[in-house]
């Protein structure tokens, strides 16, 4: 039996922190992240090296403090800080099933993960280790987007994959718009122009510079993960 051949070496994964939720209305639901990290051990043992940043939306976004009258900056810390939280659930997830995982904060907190230094991210890929990037930037005002735009564009990752709620790029929010049809690729530029609202215009420009694609597909669907690292026709390919 011949064995499928992955169609990168190194990705970038963004795992929304929204989508550590399940369907529970907050946190971190550990079924959820369960499933998740078996379909990720699925595609290490295909020889994949995979990066991953995650989010904090199940937990805090800045923008709903800063909305409520919070510091706009104060905010984001405490939601960079929850990015932390879902990146020690999800490392342990990862060492339950046998995956070595490394966190690498953007924020120095260094009694609880270590710090992250370029060098060591690419020998821990190098060493078929999980980099989990937690912190984001390290910078209030930018998203976790932005953070996978440039962690990818730093490790030399061949595509970002954005696994979230929907199962791609529309033409307007899906969950607004029900007339919304999915694109099965466009370019960032039209990404930005037409204010597509699926990443932010900074992670967008940042991967459109960069020569950086990013597949959007849905976390929800099994074997998702898989069929995009295979480079099958799954969720919507934005490309420079
Ligand atoms: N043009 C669009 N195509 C797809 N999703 C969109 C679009 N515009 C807005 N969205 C919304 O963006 C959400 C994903 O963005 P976001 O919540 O920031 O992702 P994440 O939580 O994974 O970082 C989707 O759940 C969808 O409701
Ligand atoms: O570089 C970053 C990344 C994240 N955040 C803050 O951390 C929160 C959680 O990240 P994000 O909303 O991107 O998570 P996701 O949407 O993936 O759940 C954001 O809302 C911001 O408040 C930040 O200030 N700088």
């Amino acid at each position: 039996m011949t064995t499928a051949t992955p169609a990168y070496k190194r990705i970038l994964l963004k795992l929304s922190g929204e989508a550590l939720m399940g369907d529970d209305a907050f946190g971190i639901n550990r079924a959820t992240i369960v499933r998740m990290v078996g379909e990720v051990v699925e595609i290490t043992r295909m020889g994949v090296e995979v990066a991953v940043v995650i989010g904090g939306g199940n937990i805090f976004r800045g923008v709903a403090g800063g909305a409520e009258g919070m510091d706009r900056a104060t905010a984001d810390y405490m939601g960079m800080l929850a990015t932390v939280m879902n990146a020690l659930a999800l490392a342990d997830a990862m060492d339950k099933q046998g995956l070595t995982a490394r966190v690498m904060s953007a924020i120095s907190i260094e009694q609880v993960v270590e710090p992250y230094v370029r060098p060591k991210a690419l020998q821990y890929l190098e060493e078929g280790k999980v980099v989990v990037f937690a912190a984001g930037t390290g910078n209030p005002f930018f998203t976790t987007d932005t953070a996978a735009a440039l962690r990818g564009a730093e490790i030399g990752a061949e595509l970002v994959l954005k696994a979230t709620k929907v199962d791609g790029v529309y033409t307007a929010d899906p969950h607004k718009d029900p007339t919304a049809t999915r694109y099965a690729t466009l370019s960032f530029d039209e990404a930005m122009v037409r204010n597509l609202g699926i990443m932010d215009a900074t992670a967008f420009a940042l991967c459109r510079d960069q020569k950086l694609p990013v597949k959007v597909f849905s976390i929800f669907k099994p074997g998702a993960l898989k069929r995009v690292v295979m480079g099958l026709d799954e969720g919507t390919l934005v490309h420079a």
